[in-house]
Formats: structure tokens, sequence, C-alpha cells
């Protein structure tokens, strides 16, 4: 990994540092396009054909229903997802906002109510390692939410199957559809709906370029579909002290290189650690890995930054909005409080982001690429529409009735103002 000094780097290089690699967008738009668009005319058919093409499976069906599904799996592995998705549940149910009534003046109540969006889509990326923990994140606060329709889009496996550990998440939460392919095709599908799969309100889920695309392509078209946020490849940034085991923030910044080459992995950490023994960890841990070339080829984009403090670290910290920041120094939870932009935090030695990504019960559906300055990650609200509602009563209309007449007038809408003049003549009538 680069080694930089905080304190020697021109605010240019700073910058630069905080942009992230540049995404090529528009080449993979161009690509997309064309997949969106067949998908739109010819439903299934095409879907098949671009699951052949880029997956290279012949799709005897291209959904199913994961109700009837017969799901063979060991009873560890069921005991872990039952663990995991009670936390999630129980910190997701939490985010229920109740009903909000408010009496702004005498007569004139306001009140806020939540709703679930009726038809949702969830993308569970699939190209490189099935990701059951993903169909968790975003199954679990549909159904708090009370979505009808919860439709599940992931590529098949070898044999064009789903991975048993997803469709018992689908069962669990009570998806209708899983959709039996992956990348473009499968979240036009969603969007458009084909004679299989029913269309949606809105697209949840991470992905690679060109099922970002086609949701970024996608919410901008016909098709009247919303998407999270726009997300991109996973990132971490760790900020450590001298205090820090150097195994631990190998471990940590591995643990999210691992996901692909385009993932980024920062290490901001005080001038007095030892670098040398990080590298030699990161090393060794990496050899180690399964997925070595994927975190080999991150690492080669992912940088170590070296502060004078654990402040100066949270500085850059906040200027880089990461998606994952782990907090691992002496006084990380005082440093928590300094945190004003990042995805998801994890605070001291014990907290590896690994727990996040499956079970403390936080989402891991998280903004990426530095939108953690303007988006939050993932949560029950993004299954919900607030509606708003006012009830007014004669007394409300009396009082507040000059007012918007008023108003009106200055707007120059002359139909506004009459709709509560001829109800306040109506009243002036019967007091009579
Ligand atoms: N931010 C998060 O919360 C989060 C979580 C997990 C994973 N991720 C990211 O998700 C991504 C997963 O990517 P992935 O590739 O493993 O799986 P994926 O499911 O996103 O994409 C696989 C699909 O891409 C399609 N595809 C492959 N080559 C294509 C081509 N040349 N043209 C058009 N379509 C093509 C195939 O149909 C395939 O099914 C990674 O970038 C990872 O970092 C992010
Ligand atoms: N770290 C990923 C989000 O960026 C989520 C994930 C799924 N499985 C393991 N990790
Ligand atoms: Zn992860």
């Amino acid at each position: 990994m680069k080694t930089f000094n905080y304190n020697s780097l021109s605010p240019e290089r700073i910058e630069a540092l905080i942009k992230r690699p540049k995404m090529d967008f528009a080449s993979v738009f161009g690509r997309v396009q064309p997949i969106l668009d067949a998908v739109e005319e010819r439903g299934d058919e095409a879907i098949r054909t671009y699951t052949k093409k880029f997956d290279g499976i012949d799709l005897d069906s291209v959904t199913i229903d994961p109700s009837v599904a017969d799901v063979s799996l060991d009873a560890e592995a069921k005991e872990a997802i039952d663990r995991a998705m009670s936390n999630i549940f129980r910190f997701h149910r939490e985010q229920g906002t109740s009903r909000i009534d408010v009496e702004t003046m005498d007569g004139v109540v306001c009140s806020r109510v939540a709703r679930p969006i009726e038809r949702v889509g969830l993308y569970i990326p699939g190209g490189t390692a099935p990701l059951p923990s993903t169909a968790m994140m975003l199954g679990v606060p549909a159904m708090i939410a009370g979505c009808k329709t919860i439709v599940i889009a992931t590529p098949p496996d070898q044999n064009g199957n789903i991975p048993a550990s997803i469709l018992y998440v689908a069962k669990k939460v009570g998806a209708q559809t899983v959709v039996k392919a992956g990348g473009a095709q499968a979240i036009a599908g969603m969007a458009f709906g084909t004679e299989t799969i029913p269309k949606v309100d809105k697209i949840f889920g991470p992905g690679n370029q060109y099922v970002t695309a086609a949701k970024m392509l996608l919410q901008n078209s016909e098709a009247m579909v919303a998407i999270d946020m726009p997300a991109g490849p996973s990132e971490v940034l760790v900020v450590a002290d001298a205090s820090t085991d150097p195994e631990f923030i190998a471990a940590d910044l591995l643990s999210q290189a691992e996901h692909g080459s385009d993932s980024q992995a920062v290490l901001v950490i005080t001038d007095d650690a030892d670098l040398e023994a990080i590298h030699n960890a990161t090393v060794k841990q990496l050899n180690a890995l399964p997925r070595k070339g994927y975190a080999a080829d991150a690492l080669e984009k992912s940088f170590i930054l070296t502060v004078e403090n654990t402040i100066q670290a949270m500085e850059f910290s906040n200027r880089y909005a990461p998606e994952h920041l782990i907090i691992s120094t002496e006084d990380a939870e005082e440093l928590s409080e300094e945190v004003v932009n990042a995805g998801s935090v994890f605070i001291g030695r014990w907290t590896p982001e690994s727990m996040g990504d499956y079970a403390s019960g936080t989402n891991h559906t998280l903004p990426t690429y530095g939108y953690a300055r303007m988006y939050s990650g993932v949560s029950l609200h993004s299954y919900q529409k607030f509606i708003t509602m006012q009830k007014i009563s004669e007394d409300g209309l009396r009082s507040l009735g000059p007012v918007v007449e008023t108003l009106a007038e200055i707007e120059g809408l002359q139909g506004h103002k009459n709709a509560v003049s001829i109800r306040l003549n109506k009243l002036s009538k019967a007091m009579r």
C-alpha cells in the first residue's frame, strides 16, 4: 500500500485521495442501455438470453416461488442466519416512527403517518460470491415495513440454482418471487416487470458496475422506479494509533479488500505506529486468503496516511466520508463523537467491521464513494413513505382561513382564495 504523510501533502493531493479512483460510467451506460431496452421489450426471453451470455447458464425457469422451494441447509448455518436475522430485526424494528399528530393552532391538526412502499425489489450480488447476508439486510426491514410484494434477484450458481442460504432467507422474510438472474437484466426485469417477475416500485441493493449503471439509468426512465442510493465498490477506513494491534489492522483492511478488485481499504494512523509490523501482518494474512487475487488488486489502489494525532485522523476521515469507519484507538469512544460523515462506525478494538456486515444488527447496505456526506444507509425508513394529513375544524378555518386568503391574494391565485372564502361565507351565514 502506498504511504503518505498528511502534513507533507498539498491540498490538491489530499483532494485527489478523497476523490477515489474515477468510475467511468459513460462507457458502462452505453453497454447497459441496450440490455434494459431488450428486457422492456422482450421480458423473460431477454433475461434468459443475457443470463446465457454473461453467466453461461441456460435457465429452465426465470423465477421460483421460495415458499414452495426445497431448502437443504445444515443446522449450524440455519442457526447463524436465525441469530443474525433476529438482531437485524430488533435493531430495525426500533426505527419505526410512530404517528405524529400536532395541533399547530386551535382547530388545525397536522399528522404524519408511515405507509410501506408496496412492491420492492432486492438485488443480492452474486457474481463472485453468494451474499445471503445482503438478503437479510434488505429483506428484514422490508418485512417489518409491511411491503406487500418482495422480489429478490440474484445470479444463479453454475447449475442454474439459487444458493440454499439465500432461499432460506427469502422464505423467512416472506418474499413471493426469487429471480434467478443477476446484472442489468435482473434489475430491468424488476423495474419493468415481465411475464413472471412482478414490477416493483423501488429497487435496493449493491452490485457491480452493470448493476449500479442499470439502477441509475432506470431511476431516470419511464419505468417509474426509485432506487435506494448510489452504491459502489465496498470501502473501509481504519483510524488507528500506536496502541492498535498490527494484526487487527491488517485483518480489518483485508476483510473489505477481499470483496473485489475495486474495493478500497484506507489506513489513517498516528506517525508513532509500527508501519513495518502492519505491512508484515498484511502480507502474511493476504497470502493465506482464498480471495487473495481480489484483495491484492484492491490494496494496490488503497493507501496509508500517517497523521500527527487522532483528531487529525478524524478530520481526514470526515472529508473522505467512508462507507465503513473503524475507530481502533485508545480513545475510540470519545473519537466517535467527532464523526460527521460515515456510513457506519465500528468503535474500539473488539469491533471488527465483519460484525456489522453479518450480525450485530446494523444494516450493511451503505453509501460508498463519498456519498456518506449526504446519504444514509438502508434503514426501515427506506421502505416507507411518510404521508402527511391535516384536519381543520370550523373554528380552525375561521382563525386560519383569512391568513390563507391573504397569502393566495399575494400569489394572485384567486381559485385558492375562493376555496376558503366560500366556506367562511357559509360559516358566517350559519351563525346569523
Ligand atoms: N456496498 C455494499 O453494500 C456492497 C455489498 C456487497 C458487495 N458489494 C459490491 O458488489 C459488487 C459485486 O459484484 P459481482 O460482480 O460479484 O456481482 P453482481 O451480482 O453485482 O454482478 C454479477 C452479474 O453481472 C453480470 N455481468 C457480468 N459481466 C458482464 C458484462 N460484461 N456485461 C454486462 N453484465 C455483466 C452478470 O449477469 C452477473 O450475473 C462488488 O463490487 C462489491 O464490492 C457492495
Ligand atoms: N461489506 C459489504 C458492504 O460493503 C457487505 C458484506 C456482505 N458480506 C460480507 N460483507
Ligand atoms: Zn464485507
